[in-house]
């Protein structure tokens, strides 16, 4: 299949050889200028209703590390905002940067953070699978969460603590009874605006939600991260798993619209 990375020859500057949709006009992540988005009064707040959520594994995709959920149902959903309908909980994941270096995908104001985590979501009132909804134009809604260094985090060593399990590519592990609500920060302010997948195959079918305050982790919980590979186990050169983000892209004429 089309193999993209995150080094020289198969980094973002190459996506769009094998994914012209990567010069499109809805791209992610952007920079954003807090002063310039609009502050929206219709906005509401975000509402997660993930109480029944239901975790199934965790595992090492080449890209990055995924948690993924049950989403035959709506157990576990995100709406309100700029959201129509409830949209499904698939996966969380997480991108990050090498030793002290940022690693965040959405900037503000130019400035990046440590790492981002991304909740991704399904509308499953408007299409019958998730692969229908990953590309269509309002099929996917992200919830991003900065993270930046400095106590430890008090739950994320649930994830940290499993990452050994899952050091190479292909690698999955079991991974119940673990509700991300506890990995969000005190506000849910955001921004909002009309992207795509940071990653390919780059679909603009994401709502973005980015979330203002981040999230407080330690520099030895983030290391952790960089504990995985890209590569598979049979593979002889292990390439440490770190700076698997897409730097920001133009905004070509996007309004980005603020919660209070
Ligand atoms: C490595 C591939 N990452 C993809 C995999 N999926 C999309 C393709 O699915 C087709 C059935 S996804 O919708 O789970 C998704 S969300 C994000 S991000 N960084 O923008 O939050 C990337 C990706
Ligand atoms: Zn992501």
């Amino acid at each position: 299949g089309n193999q993209w990375g995150y080094g020289k020859d198969d980094g973002p500057s190459a996506w769009n050889i094998n994914y012209p949709v990567a010069d499109g006009d809805r791209q992610s992540p952007i920079d954003i200028l807090p002063h310039q988005a609009r502050h929206d009064p219709n906005l509401g707040p975000i509402v997660l209703n993930y109480d029944r959520c239901t975790s199934i594994n965790i595992a090492n995709n080449g890209h990055s590390v995924v948690v993924e959920f049950e989403d035959s149902d709506d157990r576990s959903v995100i709406q309100g905002g700029p959201l129509d309908n409830p949209y499904r909980l698939k996966q969380f994941h997480f991108h990050w940067g090498g030793k002290g270096c940022h690693g965040s995908e959405h900037t503000v104001e130019g400035n990046s953070y440590a790492s981002e985590l991304h909740l991704v979501h399904w509308n499953a009132v408007k299409f019958k699978t998730f692969g229908e909804a990953a590309s269509a134009p309002d099929g996917l809604a992200v919830l991003g969460i900065f993270l930046e260094t400095g106590d430890e985090h008090r739950w994320l060593h649930m994830i940290t603590d499993s990452l050994y399990t899952v050091k190479f590519k292909g690698s999955v592990t079991d991974f119940k009874g673990f509700n991300p609500k506890c990995l969000l920060p005190s506000s849910l302010h955001y921004w909002t605006y009309l992207g795509s997948l940071t990653t390919p195959p780059l679909h603009e079918s994401v709502i973005w939600i980015v979330v203002k305050e981040p999230m407080i982790v330690s520099e030895k919980q983030l290391g952790k991260f960089r504990t995985l590979v890209f590569t598979g186990e049979e593979e002889d050169e292990r390439t440490r798993m770190e700076n698997n983000f897409r730097p920001p892209q133009l905004l070509k004429g996007r309004t980005v619209r603020s919660s209070n």
